[in-house]
């Protein structure tokens, strides 16, 4: 060491020294203050994304973000930043959130790195992973390619006889409400209906929600949690890795409740019988003897049993959503839901629509029905966070804006629905009519955001929406009163109990 070198050292000792607790601890503020300032100024003004506009806030960090999604209301706001700014905003330090009309292509439909948030959707638990979870697309396809045949029209269309027994329950449901005539809470018996079907096209066993009418252990409420944790921590990886380890795991704390005890109690049930319904879980089960024969590293049980998991989350909320928003704004435009009933009492008159739950065979073949069902996805998308890219090695072009390798990039469902370049300036309107202009199936593909649910979902929402507008009325016990929601991952609306009276008997 030099003699400079030790005359500082030694000055800073005895400096140090003469200091009191309380000095020192005033120090270390200033220095932690010193370090946030150069990196909030580092952030602000040098970065590749300096001159997007968005929230002074999101300029240097991550709070703004935060506390939109705390509010519950993170998809509205970001509408409105977007109105505010165009079609690039910047949502924190290192993210944008993009309304560009090349959005939904360059960002979701291109094989592009998922940013870190998505590592936190595998449950139970950081040491697992689901191909929605990993974020390099190369390992990402490595597992999906063993679980995407389950998905395939022709496959699900095997569950459906399952999925009548289910639905059969949940109009039971509806004629007891009607015989009472006591306010119906509709809400709650969309998600119990999706969830005990997510069970059986999963793994022909649904969760119970139909036979109680109720919230079993509740594990929906405990869902609602976990929507909460993931929305959160999910930019936070350190903290999951705190309460969700092998350890957490293995001593059976953690809040995965209910429906993921049944899964995997379910799964493994599922492996010992070489003669089960051909549900999702069948053919990922044949991908998994398929992965072993291949050697392959990344596709095993853990990811199977994970990504069941997900499943249960993912095909659950939104199908309530989804049912929701098609019959609270149907209840909002009863000229619509008029339509409806008169296709279907035309298609009765030629021999469809006949079966006491409406076939998704005739169902499909009801084009104001399948307009309503577009427009209520539209004007109510189910998951409500943005979905974020990171723009790989040559950056990404979006419209005539560059970014750099590194930028994380999000789509969120809600801005692109509701964007008046889009779908014109009645964006903002629920208006089925939309979805029989010309351009409407182009519109379909290039802005509503892929799902490989996509058939399991679509037969839940024709099949019902068919047979409630068929044999049921339904008024708001206050009528136009406005629905309650929180925007997490996904978004669920609740609280607006309904009448309901019988239009068949
Ligand atoms: C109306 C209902 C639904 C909507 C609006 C919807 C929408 C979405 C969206 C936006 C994503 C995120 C895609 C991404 O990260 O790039 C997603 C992912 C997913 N959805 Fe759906 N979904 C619905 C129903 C379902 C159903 C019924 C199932 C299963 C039966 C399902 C299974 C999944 C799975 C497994 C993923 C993760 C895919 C992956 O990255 O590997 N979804 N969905």
């Amino acid at each position: 060491m030099t003699l400079t070198g030790g005359l500082r050292i030694d000055y800073i000792v005895q400096y140090a020294q003469k200091l009191s607790w309380a000095s020192v601890v005033a120090h270390l503020g200033l220095l932690l203050a010193a370090v946030v300032f150069l990196v909030s100024v580092r952030r602000r003004y040098l970065s590749p994304i300096s001159q997007i506009p968005g929230p002074f806030l999101a300029s240097f960090s991550r709070l703004w973000h935060l506390g939109q999604i705390w509010s519950g209301k993170q998809n509205l706001k970001l509408i409105e930043q977007h109105d505010r700014y165009g079609h690039f905003v910047r949502m924190a330090h290192n993210e944008v959130s993009v309304s560009h009309p090349n959005a939904v292509k360059a960002l979701l439909l291109t094989t592009l790195p998922k940013g870190q948030w998505y590592s936190i959707v595998a449950f139970p638990d950081y040491t697992f992973y689901t191909p929605f979870s990993l974020l390099d697309p190369k390992d990402k396809h490595e597992c999906s390619k063993y679980l995407s045949a389950g998905y395939l029209l022709h496959n699900v269309l095997k569950s459906e006889p399952a999925m009548d027994a289910t639905m059969r329950k949940f109009f039971g449901w509806m004629d007891r409400y009607a015989d009472n005539e006591r306010p119906m809470n509709l809400d709650e018996f969309f998600t119990f209906v999706a969830f005990d079907i997510t069970g059986e096209v999963v793994f022909s066993k649904p969760f119970g929600f139909m036979d109680r009418g109720e919230d079993v252990n509740h594990s929906i409420a405990m869902n609602v949690g976990l929507e909460v944790y993931i929305s959160f921590v999910g930019y936070m990886q350190w903290l999951h890795r705190l309460f969700a380890n092998p350890l957490t795991t293995w001593l059976g704390i953690l809040p995965m409740g209910h429906l993921f005890d049944t899964t995997m109690a379910a799964l493994a049930e599922r492996r010992k019988n070489p003669d089960a319904r051909a549900d999702l879980a069948a053919h990922w089960f044949r991908g998994l003897e398929r992965a072993e024969k291949d050697g392959s590293t990344l596709f095993d049980l853990r990811c199977l049993q994970s990504f069941a998991t997900a499943n249960v989350g993912a095909g659950s909320d939104t199908v309530s959503a989804g049912l929701q928003s098609f019959v609270y704004h149907l209840l909002r435009h009863p000229t619509g839901w008029g339509r409806i009933a008169d296709e279907i009492a035309d298609a009765q008159k030629l021999g469809r629509c006949q079966d006491d739950i409406i076939s998704y065979e005739d169902a499909t073949q009801l084009p104001y029905l399948q307009a309503a069902i577009k427009e209520g996805l539209r004007m109510f998308a189910p998951v409500s966070m943005g979905l974020p890219r990171v723009a790989p090695k040559g950056g990404v072009t979006i419209g005539n804006a560059f970014f750099p390798e590194g930028v994380t990039l999000t789509v969120n469902s809600s801005v692109i629905h509701a964007s008046k370049e889009i779908w014109g300036p009645d964006a903002r309107d629920f208006d089925p009519e939309r979805w029989f202009a010309p351009d409407a199936a182009v519109k379909e593909k290039k802005f509503f955001i892929p799902c490989p649910g996509q058939h399991v979902a679509r037969m839940q929402l024709s099949k019902i929406g068919a047979t409630i507008v068929r044999d049921y009325e339904i008024r708001q016990v206050v009528p136009g009163a406005e629905w309650k929601w929180s925007a997490w991952f996904t978004v669920v609306p609740h609280g607006w109990p309904v009448y309901i009276s019988k239009r068949r008997v």
